[in-house]
Parts: structure tokens; sequence; C-alpha cells
């Protein structure tokens, strides 16, 4: 039976130590600030975005969540976005997605100052991940909410064969690139990738982010493997499953995030901490 990686107290222990640095940098007269832009009536973003709210707040943080209707024009975004960037008392700037089909996503992100695009989804930050650029830079808080969890549980990454399936900014690339950094052989695949289930048996980790409910059961593993599930789903009862079965798949793995309680509550706790760094690094000029 596989060891569950427990997302949801990894997370805890990451926001104590979030908002011990929050109230550090505060009481030297910097405290760190996050702005939120919520694009329509998603009922998922509302949740997600109420959640960031209340937890910067919750930590100690200044934070704001602009709200536009699914109607606003993209410039109305970028002239929003331009006035945060102006805004010293804003470090951390995200845009939830998804967004609107007249608003593009990529336009939007990349007038966030990188040096705010708490995200990283921005190409300046995203070169500088798949660069493996030294330095202090935003990477995407899901991703390297994984690390964290791999990190917590001592699970090395250097010389195994990693195995990514789904391809996202959000999540597939940038993981892919965190794990290559880290000296692991990365294979990205995604659901048109042929002979899935015969590549997803070579890995030693596979990191599942399809949107695709139980697409791999134990079947398509190997013996030992670390699962790290990343889909979350809601079935027609409201109840949550991942991407990957979880009762067949934990009977072969070594490990496993659950969903809920893996990955997701990972995302929020990074965001927070990484709005934390970002404002350190506004003091320390980026170092
Ligand atoms: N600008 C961004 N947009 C989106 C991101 C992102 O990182 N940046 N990620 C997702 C949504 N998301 C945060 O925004 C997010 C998803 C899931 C969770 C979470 O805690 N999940 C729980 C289950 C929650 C539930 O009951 O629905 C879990 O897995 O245990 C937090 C944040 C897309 N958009």
């Amino acid at each position: 039976m596989a060891i569950i990686l427990d997302g949801k107290g990894t997370a805890a222990k990451i926001n104590e130590a979030t908002k011990l640095k929050a109230n550090e940098l505060t009481a030297q007269g910097v405290q760190p600030g996050i702005a939120v832009i919520l694009v329509g009536d998603d009922p998922a973003s509302q949740i997600y975005t109420r959640n960031k709210h209340r937890k910067a707040v919750n930590l100690g943080m200044k934070s704001i969540l602009k709200k536009f209707p699914s109607s606003v024009s993209q410039d109305e975004i970028l002239n929003e976005v331009e006035k945060l960037n102006q805004d010293d008392s804003i470090h951390a700037i995200l845009i939830q997605l998804p967004l609107p089909a007249q608003i593009d996503a990529t336009t939007v992100t990349n007038a966030i100052d990188p040096k705010k695009d708490v995200d990283g989804f921005s190409s300046v930050n995203l070169g500088k991940l798949f660069g493996n650029q030294a330095g202090n830079y935003p990477v995407a808080c899901t991703p390297k909410g994984i690390m964290t969890i791999l990190r917590e549980y001592k699970i090395d990454l250097s010389g195994k064969d990693v195995v990514v399936v789904g391809r996202s900014v959000l999540v597939g690339r940038p993981v892919a690139a965190l794990m290559i950094n880290q000296d692991a052989t990365v294979t990205l695949a995604g659901i048109k990738t042929n002979n899935l289930k015969a590549l997803t048996k070579t890995a030693d980790i596979i990191v599942v982010a399809t949107g695709v409910a139980n697409l791999i059961s134990g079947n398509d593993l190997k013996e030992g493997a670390v699962v790290i599930d990343v889909g979350i789903n809601r079935g027609e009862d409201g109840k949550l499953t991942g991407d990957v079965d979880f009762e067949s798949a934990s009977k072969v793995a070594s490990a496993i995030t659950p969903v809920p309680g893996g990955v997701g509550p990972m995302t929020i706790a990074t965001l927070m901490q990484q709005t934390v760094e970002l404002a350190q690094w506004s003091i320390n000029n980026g170092k």
C-alpha cells in the first residue's frame, strides 16, 4: 500500500512559516500585498479567489480582490494591471484562469510586471525557468507546490524517469522544467500521446494533469512508482476525483497524492509563500 503524500498537512506547515515571515516584513514596514483579478462568474474560480483573499488576510497580508463582469474588455483588464503594477503596496498580481474568450490570457499575463507575476506564467519568468537561470523569480504555484511535497517526503529526482501527462502552461510545462532542472529525465506527454499507457508504465515518478477523471489506473503504473495527481474533477454527485484511479493506483504505487487534500491545497499555500518572497525580493532588489 502506498504512502499518502499529505498536501493538506504540508500546506498548513508552509502557511505557518508564511505568517511568521509576513509579520516580520510588516514589522519592517513592508506588509506583503497581493491583488487577484477575477473575470466572470465561473463558480470554481469564485471559490478559489475568495479562498486566496481570505488566506492572504488570515496570514497578515494586504489583499485586493478585483472582480469584473464576463463582458469586460481586454483593455479594461490591461488598465487594471497597469494600475496594480504602479501600486507599491502590491507585490503580487494574478489573473484567475480561465478567462472569457475576448481576453487573451498570454497578453494580459505578459502585461504584469515580471517582478509581481506571482503565478510565474509570463514569458519572462517561464523563460528564466526553462533556461534554469540562477537568481530569484516566481514559478507557477502548483508545480512549485509539487516540488515542495516531493522535498518534504525526501523523494529525490536526480536520474529518475519522470512522465508528465498534460502539457499546460499552468502545470505540465513548468513542472517538467523544474524536474529537468533537478536532473530528472522527463517525458512530457499528453492524452494524444501514442501508447500513453505503455509510456506511463516506465515512469519512476508520474505527474498527471489532464482534467480527465481516472485516466490512469494501477495497471498503467510501474510497481513502486510515485504518483502525483493534479486532477480535480467534480462528478455529478459533487464528489471530487483526480485524474488517477486512487484505489487501484495506491495498491501499485509507493507513494501517491490524494484528491482532495494532495496537490490542490499546495497551490494556495505556495501562492501565499511566493507573495511573501516577492515582497522580500522587492526590498532586496531581486536578491
Ligand atoms: N491564475 C491562476 N488560475 C488558476 C490556477 C492558478 O494556479 N493560477 N490554478 C487553478 C485553480 N486553483 C487556484 O487558482 C486551485 C485549484 C484547487 C485548489 C484546491 O485546494 N483544491 C482542493 C479541492 C477544492 C474543492 O473542493 O474544490 C483539493 O484538491 O484538495 C486550490 C486552488 C486554475 N486556475
